[in-house]
């Protein structure tokens, strides 16, 4: 297993081993050990899996309080993938990581607590999941505006397909300071 730090400390890319042969193929997608041993340590509570056709864009979105750790995979299709600092104080504040994870490239992408999370849909159809380290809290659930301009994310459309939540989301400097994390108060 290959574990690829990212610009925003945290935020990682993990390439698990891949273990082919005239089947097909085999990995593990999860294994607590070895994942703590990279900092992927958390005790994850909850498995999401959502389908999602050709130019859906869920997010951006984050729990707070009841902030959540992410472990995104991708089962079939493509997406790509972007994780944004929205912890007040932090040195990355604003700042955001974009990765493409597919059946094809089988990447994971580790979204600490404090980032706001969303993909689009790049394939025809794609189906994503990811574990969670916190229950959903819906009363928690928080929308940052996938076209923040203050954010400046290329997602490669202008026109992608939003539930109506997302297409209402405010943008960063919208978002109340008590609504957002701050920087240092997660382990
Ligand atoms: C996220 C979530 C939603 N739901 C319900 C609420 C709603 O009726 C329906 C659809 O919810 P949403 O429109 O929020 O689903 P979606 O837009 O796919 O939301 C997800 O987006 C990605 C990017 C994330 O990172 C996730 O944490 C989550 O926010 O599913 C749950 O029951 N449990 C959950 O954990």
């Amino acid at each position: 297993m290959r574990v690829v730090d990212t610009d925003i400390t945290g935020v990682r890319i993990i390439e698990p081993d891949v273990f082919e042969d005239a089947r097909g193929f085999f990995m593990e997608t999860y294994q607590r050990q070895r994942y703590a041993g990279y900092g992927v340590d958390v005790d994850f509570v909850q498995d999401n899996l959502s389908f999602s056709s050709a130019g859906t864009l869920r997010g951006l979105h984050y729990q707070y309080p009841f902030a959540q750790e992410k472990l995104v995979h991708v089962i079939s299709g493509e997406i790509y993938d972007v994780a944004v600092d929205v912890r007040r104080g932090s040195p990355t504040f604003g700042r955001w990581v974009g990765t493409a994870l597919s059946s094809a490239n089988r990447r994971q992408f580790f979204i600490p607590k404090g980032f706001a999370h969303g993909f689009l849909v790049v394939s025809d159809t794609a189906l994503v999941t990811y574990k969670c380290g916190d229950y959903y809290h819906p009363e928690a659930d928080r929308t940052l505006r996938w076209d923040d301009p203050a954010l400046i994310i290329d997602w490669g459309t202008k026109t992608p397909l939003l539930s109506p939540k997302d297409a209402a989301a405010p943008s960063l400097k919208d978002i109340p300071s008590g609504y957002l994390p701050v920087y240092g108060e997660f382990k």
